[in-house]
């Protein structure tokens, strides 16, 4: 028998709670490592925490796509380990392995069909990109800004992101300049996050929304206003950007976790203004999800594999150690305690 430790969701914020680390509970139980034909055993490197999951903490989660996670069952979400023990052709012992629902526990028995086996080269050797730069949420990076972004090559555009030094908005910024932004201007939590974004990542400037005033520090950084937007938080921040925006100019309708632990539907409504500011300027603002590109997934993870291999994007990640803290890391990336990609090495 092998002795497995798991997490379980023990409780539920409510739709208009905060979560809290206590809403999350560590067991260990013995797990028989016999497989049936066609399973294998995983042993679970690295675990992904993101904004999607306070939704699921939810008994209903708004959206069609997400499950709620159930009281009492264990949790799982964006993972990848490595094949200890096979009864599948397809997936050798040693074979890096990843999957959208992979459990919180150190290992499990799984069905090897389910399973997306992972090239290490792929991610430079660093297997926790493939839960970031190199995964869903670089994805969501390329895929936001090329869908919905309109840039255009020597067009002399402003683009602003929200949640600029997150997983996904880190991304979407320097794919901004790659693509030919003239100006990428960061919204973020702290000085210190303004200075990454800046030194390390190469945006034009960052601001610190927690210190003065957003809308002049925009009009200081977006001299020519602003053409595009990348969204991941909504809420006043966003309001203050869409005023500054220039007619023709676009949202890439990210994410707005500035509203998740309330009880609105998603995307919220917008304030009067806001909404006023969209119309008259004919901005376009649609709903992005990248689980509706599915097609376009193997060319963005070859894109972002290339970038990141040669240098052109810049990785950050917040790793938090053990399996017992990943509901503070959770509570703590809800909160803004990440750089970069917040991921949770469960074992090396
Ligand atoms: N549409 C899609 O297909 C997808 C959408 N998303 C969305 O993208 C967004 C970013 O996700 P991801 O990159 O994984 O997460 P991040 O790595 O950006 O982590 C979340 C960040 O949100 C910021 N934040 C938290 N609360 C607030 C608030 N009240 N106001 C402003 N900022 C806040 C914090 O940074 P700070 O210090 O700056 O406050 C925190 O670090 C989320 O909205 C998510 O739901 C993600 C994946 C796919
Ligand atoms: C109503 C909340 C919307 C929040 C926006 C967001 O963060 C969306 C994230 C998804 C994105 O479209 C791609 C993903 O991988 C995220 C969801 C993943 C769903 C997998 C879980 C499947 C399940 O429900 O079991």
């Amino acid at each position: 028998m092998l002795n497995v430790k798991r997490v379980v969701l023990c409780s539920r914020p409510g739709k208009n709670g905060h979560p809290v680390p206590e809403n999350f509970r560590v067991e260990e139980i013995m797990k028989s490592p016999e497989l049936k034909e066609g399973q294998v055993l995983v042993r679970t490197l690295f675990l992904s925490v993101d904004p999607y999951m306070r939704c699921r903490m939810n008994d209903d989660t708004g959206a069609d796509y997400l499950l709620p996670w159930r009281l009492g069952e264990c949790v799982d979400g964006g993972g990848v380990g490595v094949v200890e023990a096979s009864k599948t052709q397809a997936l050798s012992v040693g074979t890096s392995v990843t999957s959208f629902n992979w459990p919180w526990q150190t290992y499990d028995v799984m069905d090897g069909s389910l399973l997306q086996k992972v090239d290490p080269e792929m991610v430079d050797g660093h297997l926790s990109y493939v839960l970031g730069a190199v995964g869903m949420p670089g994805l969501t990076a390329v895929l936001g800004v090329r869908e919905k972004g309109h840039v255009t090559l020597g067009s002399h555009q402003t683009m602003v992101i929200s949640g600029a030094a997150g997983a996904c908005g880190s991304i979407a910024g320097q794919i901004g300049r790659l693509d030919g932004c003239e100006r990428v201007v960061g919204i973020c939590g702290s000085n210190q996050k303004c200075q990454a974004l800046v030194t390390e990542l190469g945006f034009t400037a960052g601001i610190n929304y927690k210190k003065g005033d957003i809308s002049s520090a925009l009009r200081e950084h977006c001299p020519t206003g602003i053409d595009i937007y990348f969204d991941n938080v909504g809420g006043p921040i966003s309001d203050a950007v869409i005023s500054q925006m220039n007619p023709g100019g676009h949202v890439i309708l990210c994410g707005q976790i500035s509203q998740y632990n309330k009880d609105v539907p998603y995307p919220p409504p917008l304030s009067e203004d806001t909404q006023e500011a969209l119309c008259h300027k004919n901005i376009t603002r649609e709903r992005f999800v990248v689980l509706n590109y599915m097609e376009k997934h193997e060319e963005g993870l070859v894109q972002l594999s290339r970038w990141v291999k040669t240098g052109q994007i810049k990785v950050l990640e917040t790793v938090v150690n053990g399996i017992e803290n990943i509901g503070e890391a959770f509570c703590s990336m809800m909160t803004g305690g990440n750089i970069g990609k917040q991921v949770v090495k469960i074992s090396d």
